[in-house]
């Protein structure tokens, strides 16, 4: 006989409104010992606002939820926290400035007093040392600050110190939630993460994000599927294919031209629109190349590479390079103020860092999309006007199908992919002819990528140039023309990549590490 494995957390009809609008409704979902669950669905279906509801950030408006066998009713997330529950954000929440152990155990200070009532901060570093070492995380020393790590070990950080609150309260096996752990790293974090987390399953259980589907399937044991905020599926993470999994979120089989690889033009003719020539700055040396009409140049390289920092050189966006030239259409951008001159130029960039540099949270989505666009929307006086605004927004709600209750929704309520594509509407709708962009798909679903490079390959025909920056290998594979690949400031390697004769991805990694 088979024994009957009970879930430790059971949530029974979560339910969720913002403003009168439900976004999650009526959701079930179990979580078993030692078990990876995923939560898959396209932007704005409802994943984060659910793991938000176990975590004791939002409270349901509907439904309840049992955690090891007793109804669980979080009213803040560090009740959810005593209770065995930990979340890994997506922007991460370690303070920067504070040491590895005092993010460890912050707010929890007072608990490691000794007999004159004084902070033992010894014994606080004693503690985050062991459980360092635990997760076989040696190599981080628990006094450095937080700042001098790398996103993937402030990651790794983040899950010691759910460990780390789960001994503190006594909880044997926490859930640890991951939103989107993997949308900021390259190849290799990847790795390195899911290796731990499936190291960790033995003595806890995890919730993943992602919208890269091949992870799902890589690690998860069940997957739920999610669609306009209720559940539409439960899947056994080793029967479902890519395929079914994209068919089951989106509604539709993915569409064999992913990449829209046959509307690749031939520009070997075309004449150039963007030359860097020269380009030196912070991990960035002697990098020169062309972008020609039509074209899409791929920029690819492991994190750390220096590629993200030849993006922002062309467009002169901080840390501003050091030297070398760039022109578009032959016309020069100084290199003081390259920033002011790339936008008067028609140039366009779309960051990787969407919150801090891309929108602005607190303006309304017409209000970002209209930002780069002023002169278009504005009267003759100067004055904004608001039916312009709203018509041009509107249209590029629907086009790239941002999903909100409106173009007056303010941006820092939208999902986190919508808020990409509020990005892009940016530029769009500034009409660009040439577009650097950082990752633009990340955090976007996958029915809407396929949305994005329809959107790219439109910009193309009409004679746009663009400079793609990925970590997403098959992305920039499938849409370059060309691909340049980095490795520790310098360009290594250069292919051209027609349709008929792309690289592997095997072909490019070579060349990176
Ligand atoms: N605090 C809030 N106020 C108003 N609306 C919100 C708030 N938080 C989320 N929403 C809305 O709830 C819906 C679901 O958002 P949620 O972040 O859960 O989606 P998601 O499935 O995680 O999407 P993504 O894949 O883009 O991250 C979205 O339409 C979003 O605009």
């Amino acid at each position: 006989m088979t024994a009957v494995r009970n879930p430790i957390f059971a949530m029974r009809g979560g339910s969720k409104s913002f403003n009168g609008n439900w976004v999650v409704e009526g959701v079930d979902l179990q979580i078993f010992p030692n078990e990876i669950v995923g939560i898959a669905g396209e932007n704005g279906a409802g994943k984060s606002t659910t793991l938000k509801m176990i975590a004791g950030i939002h409270s349901p408006n509907g439904g309840e939820m049992e955690l090891f066998g007793k109804p669980f009713k979080p009213l803040r997330y560090t009740q959810a926290v005593e209770a065995g529950i930990s979340m890994v954000f997506q922007e991460q929440a370690l303070i920067p400035s504070l040491s590895v152990y005092e993010n460890i155990f912050l707010s929890l200070e007072v608990n490691f007093t000794n007999r004159l009532a004084l902070v033992d901060r010894k014994a606080m570093i004693a503690h985050s040392e062991r459980h360092l070492k635990d997760l076989g995380l040696a190599h981080i020393d628990p006094r450095r600050r937080t700042s001098d790590y790398a996103f993937h070990d402030r990651q790794m950080i983040e899950i010691a110190k759910a460990f780390a609150l789960a001994e503190y309260f006594h909880i044997d096996h926490p859930i640890i939630l991951l939103d989107e752990p993997t949308a900021a790293i390259g190849e290799r974090e990847v790795r390195l993460l899911f290796d731990s987390i499936r190291q960790f399953r033995a003595r806890a259980s995890f919730v993943l994000i992602t919208h890269r589907l091949s992870e799902y399937i890589e690690l998860c044991d069940r997957i739920y599927v999610f669609k306009d905020g209720r559940n539409v599926g439960e899947f056994a993470g080793e029967r479902i294919s890519e395929q079914n999994l994209h068919m089951a979120m989106v509604g539709r089989i993915r569409d064999e031209e992913y990449f829209k690889e046959k509307r690749q033009l031939d520009v070997t003719e075309a004449p150039i629109v963007i030359s860097a020539n020269g380009l030196e700055g912070d991990n960035v040396r002697n990098v020169s190349f062309d972008v020609r009409k039509g074209e899409i140049v791929g920029l690819g390289g492991l994190v750390g590479c220096g590629k993200e920092a030849v993006g922002r050189a062309v467009v002169g966006f901080d840390p501003f390079p050091a030297a070398g030239t760039v022109e578009v259409n032959g016309k020069v951008l100084p290199l003081r103020r390259r920033g002011k001159a790339a936008i008067a130029n028609g140039v366009g960039f779309v960051p990787k860092e969407r919150k801090t540099e891309g929108i602005v949270p607190y303006m309304s989505v017409e209000a970002n999309i209209s930002l780069a666009s002023l002169p278009l929307v504005s009267r003759l006086t100067g004055i904004i006007s608001a039916a312009r605004e709203r018509s041009l927004a509107q249209k590029h709600v629907n086009g790239l199908r941002i999903r909100c209750s409106g173009p007056t929704q303010l941006c820092q309520f939208l999902s986190g992919g919508n808020q990409q594509k509020v990005v892009l509407a940016k530029w769009l709708a500034r009409g660009v002819q040439v577009l650097v962009l950082d990752n633009p798909t990340r955090g976007v679903d996958v029915g809407a990528k396929e949305e994005i490079y329809s959107v790219l390959r439109d910009l193309t025909d009409q004679g746009a140039a663009i400079l793609l920056i990925s970590d997403d290998l098959l992305e920039l594979i499938g849409l370059s023309n060309r691909i340049l690949v980095m490795r520790d400031g310098e360009i290594q390697f250069e292919r051209d990549a027609p349709a008929n004769d792309k690289p592997t991805e095997q072909e490019l990694v070579r060349h990176m590490v």
